[in-house]
């Protein structure tokens, strides 16, 4: 059991998170997939952060130096944007900005799997998946899966994400029912969110693009910055739920609550443990 100071440490550092998030409204490149530019984009205003869809590689030698974080999703692979996705990371990690890979259905594909394997050697400064893919990347093989979706509860994934944390050098953040972020060594757990999310596409694609906004603001905390973007998305995913009648009014609310949370409500719901 978490001692009150140390959940009061959790919930007041999540909010100064969010906060910095509003105040700097860091520039966040989106090398994402198809589906998930809308709610991506829309995820990232709500939050306070400034969101750009910048995915052609003649375009990133001008634009990357700009930014303040990446986000890289492979969630609609093709061989023509792997070139700007690598382009991207590259320039990312040799001028120091935080970037996060979403392996988004890694084990549809070998092609996918390579280029994922590909992108981890850019180094990273999180890996954001849900527990199939997680442990798909972890082992590196190609396992079970029913595509985007995952196919396991994120504890399963625990074993998996620590040691991808370990041989990457990334820290590993694995969705589901609990949020779980290792460095290989800490294990946190985010308790934050509802079921119904999982019912709306692209919101683990959203939340790997507000990891990016968070690690913007607090580079050299990659874990406690990982943890706060997650249990702000849940707060707000909680928050809206309380207000939709289904999946499609879940996707507006949680976007309207992600815009209008406040301190208190902050201070009140995070839900974040250590695990180990
Ligand atoms: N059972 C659950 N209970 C509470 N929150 C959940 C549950 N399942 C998912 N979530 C939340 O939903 C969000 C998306 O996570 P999920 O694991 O579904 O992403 P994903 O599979 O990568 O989604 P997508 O690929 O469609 O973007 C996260 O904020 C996560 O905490
Ligand atoms: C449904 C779907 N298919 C490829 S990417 C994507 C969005 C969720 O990852
Ligand atoms: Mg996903």
């Amino acid at each position: 059991m978490e001692s009150k100071s140390e959940q009061n440490e959790w919930s007041s550092g999540v909010w100064a998170n969010l906060t910095a998030v509003r105040k700097q409204s860091p520039l966040v490149q989106c090398i994402t997939n198809f589906v998930s530019m809308d709610l991506v984009a829309n995820t990232l205003l709500s939050a306070g952060a400034s969101p750009a869809m910048v995915h052609s590689v003649v375009e990133i030698p001008d634009f990357t130096p700009h930014i303040h974080a990446l986000c890289v999703n492979v969630g609609t692979l093709t061989p023509d944007w792997l070139p700007s996705m690598k382009a991207a990371a590259e320039l990312a990690s040799k001028l120091g900005k935080p970037w996060v890979l979403d392996p988004a259905a890694v084990s549809c594909s070998g092609f996918r799997l390579k280029a994922c394997l590909e992108l981890i050697e850019l180094k990273p400064s999180v890996i954001k998946g849900n527990g199939s893919e997680i442990i798909a990347l972890s082992s590196a093989s190609r396992g079970q899966t029913k595509g985007a979706d995952s196919s396991h509860e994120s504890t399963d994934a625990i074993e998996a994400a620590k040691s991808l944390a370990l041989s990457s050098g990334a820290v590993v953040a694995v969705s589901g029912a609990v949020d779980i972020v290792t460095d290989g060594k800490q294990v946190i757990g985010v308790h934050n969110g509802t079921k119904m999310m999982q019912k709306i596409t692209a919101t683990g694609c959203s939340l790997a693009g507000l990891v990016a906004a968070f690690l913007a603001i607090d580079s050299s905390r990659v874990l406690q910055a990982t943890v706060s973007a997650m249990s702000v998305f849940g707060i707000a995913g909680e928050l809206g739920e309380a207000m939709a009648n289904g999946p499609g009014s879940l996707r507006m609310h949680l976007i309207d609550s992600l815009y209008g949370l406040d301190e208190t409500t902050v201070l009140k719901r995070v839900n974040i443990t250590r695990l180990s």
